[in-house]
């Protein structure tokens, strides 16, 4: 059986500001991992280099498969990522814009079938936005926009899945929520998230891991509310902010 996640030695950044510094951690099951620290310690950094938008020097292999050698990882069911901020230009009923996950599954120029736009309405109905469905996805608000990306992600039906402080514009309701569908999808679908969140209060009752970036050097920690209480506290202070080893 092949481990989840495994990064070993990755360094990157931006020319000569290194983010990231040997990073080396192995998820060795499926599992929630969450991915914290201060604004620029370079959580966002690490999700671009996994997705291939930054060069990285290491290695990254997801389920014993090495990243880097793939050249569509996304196209091959390796992962699915969900950025900060995602944008669509034009009008688009939310139905049609959810249903774009089942990409793998779809055969060129053909139309989704009814089985695909059923999968599409289950995931909306998952994440608590079936009354979404057939609402123009520009008119929507922040919070609802990011439900409906959450519900296409869901369909994307990848192995590790990057999600960029996806509960960043929820009310507390949907936030509860949406760290349960994540739970849902590591238990029931058996895929490894990769959360970056600020959001350290859901994190209390979570299973899985916590990985703190603002660390010198930080390593993966089974998650607990005691830990989460010490990561919360050196976050807070002072000394965790500097002198700041990236700047
Ligand atoms: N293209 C770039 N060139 C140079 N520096 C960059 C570039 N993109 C980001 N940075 C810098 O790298 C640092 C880390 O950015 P990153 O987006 O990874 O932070 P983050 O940990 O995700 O922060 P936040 O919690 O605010 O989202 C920041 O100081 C940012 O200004």
């Amino acid at each position: 059986m092949h481990q989840a996640l495994s990064i070993e030695n990755l360094i990157a950044g931006y020319g000569r500001r290194v983010l990231l510094r040997n990073l080396c951690f192995t998820v060795p099951e499926p599992a929630f991992v969450a991915v914290i620290g201060h604004n620029g310690c370079g959580k966002t950094t690490l999700l671009r280099a996994l997705t291939g938008q930054l060069p990285y020097e290491g290695r990254v292999s997801v389920n014993g498969q090495d990243l880097g050698a793939v050249r569509r990882p996304a196209a091959a069911g390796l992962l699915a990522h969900l950025p900060q901020r995602a944008s669509v230009e034009f009008s688009l009923p939310v139905r049609e814009l959810v249903v774009m996950g089942r990409f793998r599954h779809h055969r060129f120029l053909g139309a989704y079938s009814a089985a695909d736009y059923a999968l599409a309405d289950a995931a909306l109905a998952r994440v608590g936005a079936a009354h979404l469905a057939g609402r123009d996805f520009t008119l929507l608000s922040g919070g609802e926009q990011q439900l409906v990306w959450l519900a296409q992600l869901s369909l994307q039906d990848a192995a590790l899945c990057l999600l960029d402080e996806p509960t960043q514009q929820l009310d507390v309701y949907y936030r509860r929520r949406v760290f349960g569908l994540l739970h849902e999808w590591v238990q029931q679908e058996g895929k490894t998230v990769l959360c970056i969140t600020h959001d350290l209060d859901n994190l209390l009752q979570l299973p899985g891991y916590l990985l703190n970036l603002s660390r010198p050097a930080p390593q993966l920690q089974v998650l607990s509310p005691e830990l989460v209480a010490t990561e919360r506290a050196y976050l807070e202070s002072e000394a965790s902010l500097g002198p700041h080893p990236h700047a």
